[in-house]
């Protein structure tokens, strides 16, 4: 596998660059917009524009923002540039992902908003967020007037897909930080009736219950002084629109904006972009609108296919359409899927391909899913044995659907294929992480309810659900949050001079005002000191993984774990030892992070903002590890594979097809299968299950194929083929891809004749009445 291997920089970088792609690096205009095709060198091209921009341009490196959509992205860039522009000056470019980029405003300018917050604030990841929002739709009307259990239940059931739509509302109205909730949903709905898009949540909430939930659910983050990922970029745009004074600096700062990806930016990140950039500053963008995959997450296509030119008055737009990483039967197969949506941006270029031509496209069918597996496992030690010798990190299964990955794994242990799930069960969502991570919370910021929730029992201190809704009561009638009145007078806390003990810090009220027994009350008192005693460890500058080991043996995190406290058996068990030391990874990645930086209450704050900011793309699985790659087609995102499994092309998973499905949410699945099939280098295989149990099913149900897979095959496309794929097998040495292969027709057959073959129909008819351009293989 590689994790788009970024450009080498040489000195003479230009000269390693197609004539298209040194056009986009060289260009001078002041706002630039690079429609750029999978696999056709966006990162070779924005890097290199860096260095031209620094070598050539008489720009300072400090002057470029570079948004990037990883933070490895990030990283990889500047070490490229290092090459060019030494380590020092490379150092000097500010590149991120957008959020990344927005903490570093807020922590510089949120305070001048005036909205109650410090530069301290904590970022709440998905989970937090999760947990907050539960608690305010709790306290809505709607959910209070529900007698009903079972109602209550699902209500808070559908609180995490309510909690999408409230980050849809934030990323849509960018002017919304620190609004009611009234203002901001009406503000949504503005914006969905001018964009013909629907009420997601109107099945659920009326819209005043929202707007309630809203209200208490920002009220839950300002009590924790926490931020959610969304309001890192509404908050950034309103020091922006807010703060002249912020604007003006960051204005003069970044005379070169760059940004990736662009046809995923939501309306905050383009608000973002808008302010940034002012009057003066030169704005260079690339993206693929073909490759736009999160509709669903607030991403708006339309600021890269229309917004942009419109905006930015003399915009030019260049095309990157020479694709390196495909062959021709790879393409012709991602034209074909793409062929199935039903509108396609009207100034798109079909790709062309550089590679020689190569292996026909196969098509694998399993009468049912695990054959499927099966047959797919069969393959990768075929090609891993035989005479390519593949190697098994160059091969990718990816699916629509997480599900899926489950009817891989088992076969591929059974038959001693390594396998590496990415973006699956991350590090930083194990049980033992997120604890250590919420300790680590609190001892940077004492009042983080959502944190203190989450370990005031643990390790276990027999309060059980009653004992902490005493503690809670008992902060409530002082006026104060839980944490507040548990660390109260945590100032006058000194420790002692070996540092082992704390002098100074009050002791709690006795067991009885609290309302706990005696022994969870000393237990909570140990609790409570361990972290008070890493605040001021910290204060004091001792190394964040010291303070880590201290804050561990303080709160005897070891033993509980080793007692079966975070699952998975006792200390007799394989568990403990993998749980222990996913632990002391944690612990040595936070001494990674301090090193060359001062220590303090800001480097722990810095290491807590770099891992709420990790993405899935920057999933840490060892790059070079043997074993297959499993993943989602979102995660494989901007990645390559010499060989590419999809699995599951059935209608109803890609694409994903469901009940008042708009025809742009279609397009969007459409588009997905497109990214899939474009991350294959050498080798495609489209793989389908004749039959399937889902979700739980006890049985299997007979499947339709996807229309994507139906397009590739249809005979009818025979003669196009024939036609387009002529020319750009000219010179190769192989024939041409030929899907009358009698291997191939017997798969069909196999499929079912007399199988109802409307998809195949449909998505053809669409490709022969021309709505569509067929590659250009010339
Ligand atoms: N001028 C070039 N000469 C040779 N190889 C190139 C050139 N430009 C890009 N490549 C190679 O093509 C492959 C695709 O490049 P890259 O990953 O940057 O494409 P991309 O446009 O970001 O694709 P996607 O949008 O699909 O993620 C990489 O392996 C890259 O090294």
């Amino acid at each position: 596998m590689s994790y788009v291997a970024m450009p080498a920089l040489p000195a003479d970088f230009l000269t390693a660059l197609s004539n298209e792609q040194r056009a986009a690096v060289t260009a001078s205009d002041k706002y630039i917009r690079v429609i750029a095709g999978p696999g056709s060198g966006k990162t070779r091209v924005l890097t290199s524009r860096i260095a031209h921009l620094c070598t050539h341009g008489g720009v300072w490196p400090y002057e470029v923002l570079a948004i990037t959509f990883t933070n490895k992205a990030a990283k990889e860039m500047q070490n490229r540039l290092a090459k060019v522009l030494g380590r020092v000056r490379a150092r000097q470019i500010a590149a991120g992902t957008f959020h990344s980029f927005c903490v570093q405003v807020l922590r510089r300018f949120i305070e001048d908003l005036g909205c109650g917050y410090t530069s301290s604030f904590m970022i709440y990841d998905q989970g937090d967020a999760q947990a907050a929002f539960m608690q305010a739709v709790k306290e809505t009307d709607a959910y209070k007037q529900l007698d009903n259990k079972d109602q209550r239940k699902q209500m808070l059931r559908t609180a995490t897909k309510l909690l999408d739509d409230v980050s849809n509302i934030k990323n849509n109205a960018p002017s919304c930080f620190q609004k009611r909730g009234h203002q901001v949903v009406d503000a949504h709905e503005r914006f969905l009736i001018r964009t013909g898009g629907k009420m997601p949540w109107a099945n659920n909430l009326e819209m005043h219950d929202l707007a309630q939930a809203y209200d208490m659910y920002q009220a839950i983050l300002r009590d924790n002084r926490a931020l959610d990922f969304d309001d890192l970029l509404s908050g950034a745009v309103a020091v922006l629109q807010k703060v002249p004074g912020a604007r003006q600096q960051l204005q003069a700062r970044f005379k070169h904006i760059l940004v990736d990806e662009f046809q995923d930016t939501n309306m905050a990140q383009y608000e973002l972009v808008r302010l940034l950039t002012g009057e003066q500053g030169s704005l260079f963008v690339v993206g693929d609108p073909d490759q736009a995959i999160y509709g669903w997450r607030g991403a708006v296509v339309a600021n890269m296919r229309e917004s942009f030119l419109k905006d930015y008055a003399g915009a030019i737009t260049l095309n990157l359409r020479d694709n390196y990483r495909s062959t021709p039967e790879i393409l012709l197969a991602a034209e074909r899927a793409l062929g199935c949506a039903s509108s396609m941006s009207p100034d798109r270029q079909p790709l062309v391909p550089i590679k020689a031509s190569g292996p026909r496209v196969e098509i694998i069918t399993g009468e049912d899913d695990r054959e499927e597996a099966q047959v797919v496992i069969d393959k990768m030690k075929q090609l891993h044995g035989g005479r390519e010798g593949v190697a098994y990190k160059d091969m990718a299964v990816l699916y629509r659907i997480h599900t899926l990955q489950r009817c891989m794994e088992e076969p591929l242990v059974r038959g001693g294929v390594p396998y590496i799930v990415v973006g699956g069960t991350k590090f930083w969502d194990k049980k033992e992480i997120k604890d250590v991570l919420a300790f680590l919370r609190l001892t940077a910021s004492l009042e983080d309810g959502v944190a203190l929730e989450r370990i005031i029992n643990v390790p276990v201190r027999g309060l059980g659900a009653k004992g902490v809704a005493n503690l809670k009561a008992w902060a409530k009638e002082q006026g104060q949050s839980l944490g507040a009145a548990l660390f109260a007078g945590h100032r006058r806390a000194r420790l002692t001079a070996d540092l082992n003990n704390l002098e100074g810090l009050p002791d709690l009220p006795p067991a009885k005002q609290l309302g706990l027994k005696a022994q969870a009350h000393a237990k909570v008192e140990l609790f409570r000191r361990a972290i008070v005693r890493a605040r001021c460890l910290t204060e004091a500058n001792i190394p964040l993984d010291t303070v880590i080991i201290e804050l561990l043996e303080d709160l005897d995190y070891e033993q509980h774990i080793f007692s079966g406290g975070c699952g998975g058996g006792d200390g007799k068990s394989d568990t403990y030892k993998l749980r222990w030391s996913n632990v002391q990874q944690l612990r040595a990645k936070a001494g990674d992070y301090s090193e060359d930086r001062p220590q303090g209450l800001d480097a722990l704050r810095g290491f807590l903002d770099e891992v709420a900011l990790l993405t899935d793309a920057d999933s840490e699985k060892a790059e070079q590890a043997e074993g297959v790659r499993l993943m989602t087609v979102h995660a494989a995102k901007g990645l390559e594979f010499k060989v590419v499994f999809i699995v599951g092309c059935e209608e109803g998973i890609l694409p994903r097809v469901w009940e008042d499905q708009l025809p742009e949410d279609l397009d969007e699945e459409i588009r997905l299968g497109y990214v899939g099939v474009t991350r294959a280098e050498e080798r495609l295989y489209l793989c389908h299950a004749q039959s399937r149990a889902l979700y739980g099913e006890w049985s299997r149900k007979s499947t339709d194929v996807s229309r994507m897979l139906a397009a590739h095959t249809s005979g009818q496309l025979k003669a196009m083929m024939a036609k387009t794929t002529q020319a750009a097998h000219a010179t190769s040495s192989r024939g041409p891809y030929d899907p009358s292969d009698p291997e191939i027709a017997l798969r069909r057959r196999r499929h079912g004749e007399g199988r109802s073959w409307r998809n195949e129909a449909r998505a053809a008819s669409r490709l022969v009445t021309g709505s569509c351009d067929l590659p250009c293989f010339t």
